[in-house]
């Protein structure tokens, strides 16, 4: 990969990505079609405060979809061990920021996750950077939030994974219907949390965290 190609650091073989390179030729390129948008929208892309925005978008834009360039499955495989725990495991209050496919405005809020081990644990922080991994794309919240059932539920092999995701949407919020207090909630079950006992025991660990 030569620098025009090569955006991002990935760490170590870990799937994951630490921004300190954009790809430039990117960034130019799109920098340039939101030059010509600024002037569509009325504005003035030569004056003072704008120079440099269209190259900020660019980068914004770039790391807000980081994602792509992650391999989730890898972020679990980095940090697994096998340990002899059969309880469920909840991860609850994961930040989220992503973006609507729709309109690319943001949508954000909390994850809640759960799995019951297998004969393998996972690294705590690997279930929050799997969550950024699919979030840092342009999402809905259901594909969202099954994504990353499936991505914990094929590679950790666990014997069920739960998660439950509350979010905002600006687009519905700041346009469209506006309607600023609405949270949107979606769940993602397999293996043991389907059966009643076990979903209502992660709701109940959830519910203080829950809208
Ligand atoms: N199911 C789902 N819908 C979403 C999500 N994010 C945004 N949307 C919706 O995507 C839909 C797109 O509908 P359209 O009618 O094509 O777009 P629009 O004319 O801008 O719609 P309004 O937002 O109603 O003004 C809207 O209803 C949004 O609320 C999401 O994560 N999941
Ligand atoms: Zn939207």
């Amino acid at each position: 990969m030569d620098n025009q190609t090569q955006k991002f650091t990935e760490e170590e073989n870990e799937g994951y990505i630490k921004i300190d390179r954009y790809n430039e030729g990117k960034i130019a390129s799109i920098a340039t079609h939101y030059k010509d948008i600024l002037e569509q929208l009325g504005e003035n892309p030569a004056r003072e405060g704008l120079l440099k925005t269209p190259e900020r978008v660019a980068k914004a834009l770039q790391y807000l979809t980081h994602g792509y360039d992650t391999k989730p499955e890898e972020i679990l495989r980095s940090a697994m061990f096998k340990e002899d725990y059969s309880q469920m495991v909840v991860v609850k209050d994961i930040e989220v920021f992503s973006m609507c496919e729709h309109h690319m405005l943001p949508f954000f809020g909390k994850a809640h996750i759960a799995y019951i081990p297998n004969g393998h644990i996972v690294g705590l922080s690997k279930i929050p950077r799997v969550v950024d991994a699919f979030a840092r794309r342009l999402q809905v919240q259901e594909r969202l939030t099954n994504e990353i059932r499936d991505c914990i539920q094929e590679t950790l092999n666990p014997a069920g994974v739960a998660v439950v995701m509350e979010c905002k949407h600006l687009c519905m919020a700041m346009r469209g219907i506006q309607k600023q207090n609405s949270v949107t909630t979606t769940s993602a079950f397999t293996g043991e949390f389907a059966k009643d006992k076990t979903r209502a025991e992660f709701l109940r660990l959830i519910t203080a965290s829950l809208h």
